[in-house]
């Protein structure tokens, strides 16, 4: 379902105005068809993490596929006024928004790939008016589902195979804000999530527990917990805590006890509330005690991949981890600060003139040409990444310069096994890539973390992967940086 359908409206003026100002510009200035390159992608792994999970694809894709100015939206442009009343935007031009179509090519690493600072998760080729336009709701799309997908990949990664389901729904940033939360929470490593929507939009597992409320709603717990039961009486989960959490389990089991003999499946109790660790033991202990070994053990409260990581090594003994506000927010870190630049930009003579953007900080001076990112890898793992201009020949033996501390380099023998991580989406505004389902997407998030090594992996001073620039894209850059700061 595209995002369109569950808007019900046309997306193209899901954008800042100052991309149409630019357009307009471009227009009168003849530029608008002049070919440029645009790169999307982000600086620094968000959560002070080793590593990021590239999602959103999906969502860029529906919204460029669909990207036309309908009549209301070019009757709204053309009612826009400047400070003395007049329009903003000539007739001619709206006129030439009202039959542009999409052809620019677009190249671009596919969801659940994991993605390091400076590489084009986007990679934009064609008319400069288009390439331009799109810049705010590609970086809208994929700097927040990106920032998910990664945020649950680390939720998954503290809960060690355990079961992981998303509650955040109700916390999370307006309703996009959960629906493409959810999906991309599912690619990053969420198993199932509450949210309804999401199940019935894109075929994720729901599932869920029950609330306070239904325990408040009865004159006491056993009879809520018989009335749950009696309607769910495979798999019910019981929420112990409203009152007293081990007088809460004990009152879970004598209720399972009873309905027993007519086929009741006690599925298990959820904590949500008081010292998870230690009600978890005690849990566990009574319900072994009871004959329900198999019962499990479901904990929400406010929890993230450091305090799973802490119940873990204290020995809570937590089966499955009901995850909220911390993921469907990214809560430690909001928004992903994901950038869009150009690159290129064709001369009238044809040839490609290289641009960048300069900064005092390295780290934030842009790379110049038609980059592609190179993936060199060995049966167990990724060895480094290395982003290049396709425009430029590549040596036979290549080196990879860190990107912030040129003498850090590494070599890479030319027998080294390798694969390009963009891949064409769309050829001149045509869609030529198939979306992979959501389980592929899934599993392929599952099997790029398991190729990075543990010291990358961890939330604590991570190791950085080596993913730098190719050495003639390095010292291009470099030049172009003296030149423009008149020192060369
Ligand atoms: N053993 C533990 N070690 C570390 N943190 C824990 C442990 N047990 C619970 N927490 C976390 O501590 C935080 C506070 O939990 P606590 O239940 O004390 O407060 P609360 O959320 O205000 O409770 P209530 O829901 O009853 O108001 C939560 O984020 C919870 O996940
Ligand atoms: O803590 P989070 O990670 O954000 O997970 C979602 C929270 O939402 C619910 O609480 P709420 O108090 O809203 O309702 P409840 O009565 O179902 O507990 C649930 O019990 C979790 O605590
Ligand atoms: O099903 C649940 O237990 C649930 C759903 C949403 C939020 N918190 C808990």
């Amino acid at each position: 379902m595209a995002l369109q359908d569950i808007y019900r409206t046309s997306l193209a003026l899901h954008t800042d105005l100052y991309q149409l100002t630019m357009a307009y510009g471009y227009w009168r200035n003849g530029m608008a068809e002049r070919e440029s390159v645009f790169h999307l992608y982000f600086r620094k792994h968000p959560f002070e993490g080793g590593y990021t999970v590239a999602a959103g694809l999906e969502h860029a894709v529906q919204y460029l596929q669909q990207l036309t100015f309908t009549d209301d939206d070019l009757l709204y442009l053309g009612s826009l006024k400047g400070s003395q009343g007049q329009p903003l935007f000539e007739t001619a031009f709206l006129d030439y928004l009202r039959q542009m179509e999409f052809s620019c090519d677009v190249d671009a690493i596919p969801e659940g790939t994991v993605v390091f600072p400076s590489e084009p998760l986007i990679r934009v080729r064609g008319p400069l008016l288009q390439a331009q336009l799109i810049e705010t709701p590609l970086l809208n799309i994929i700097n927040f589902e990106t920032l998910i997908a990664t945020k649950a990949a680390r939720i998954k990664e503290a809960a060690k195979g355990d079961q992981v389901i998303e509650f955040g729904m109700r916390r999370a940033q307006g309703i996009d804000g959960a629906l493409s939360a959810t999906r991309a929470a599912y690619i990053g490593g969420a198993d199932a999530t509450s949210n309804l929507l999401a199940g019935q939009l894109y075929d994720i597992p729901v599932r869920g527990t029950h609330a306070h409320s239904w325990v408040q709603a009865f004159d006491s717990e056993e009879e809520a917990f018989e009335a749950y039961g009696q309607a769910f009486p495979k798999d019910t989960v019981f929420l112990v805590d409203t009152y007293d959490t081990v007088e809460g389990v004990k009152k879970g089991i004598e209720v399972a006890k009873k309905l027993q003999p007519q086929g009741f499946v006690f599925g298990g109790i959820r904590l949500d509330s008081g010292d998870l660790t230690y009600l978890s033991q005690q849990a566990r202990k009574l319900l072994d005690e009871a004959g329900f070994a198999q019962t499990s053990i479901v904990a929400s409260n406010d929890l993230d991949e450091h305090l799973i990581t802490h119940l873990k090594q204290e020995g809570a003994k937590i089966d499955v981890w009901g995850i909220g506000t911390k993921m469907i927010t990214a809560y430690d870190q909001p928004a992903l600060g994901g950038v869009y630049k150009l690159a290129a930009i064709k001369a009238e003579t044809g040839d490609w003139k290289y641009k960048i953007k300069l900064s005092e900080q390295l780290v934030k001076t842009s790379n110049p040409g038609m980059l592609q990112v190179r993936r060199f890898y060995n049966q167990e793992r990724n060895l480094a990444d290395m982003i290049y201009n396709e425009l430029e020949p590549l040596p036979d033996q290549v080196q990879v310069v860190h990107p912030l501390d040129s003498t850090r380099r590494k070599s890479i023998t030319s027998d080294t096994a390798y694969r390009d991580l963009l891949i064409s989406v769309f050829t001149k505004g045509k869609l030529v890539y198939t979306l992979p389902d959501l389980q592929s997407i899934k599993s392929n998030t599952k099997q790029e973390i398991s190729r990075l090594h543990e010291s990358i992996r961890r939330y604590v001073n991570p190791h950085s992967y080596p993913a730098g620039l190719e050495e003639k894209l390095h010292q291009h850059k470099m030049e172009m940086i003296l030149t423009l700061r008149g020192t060369k």
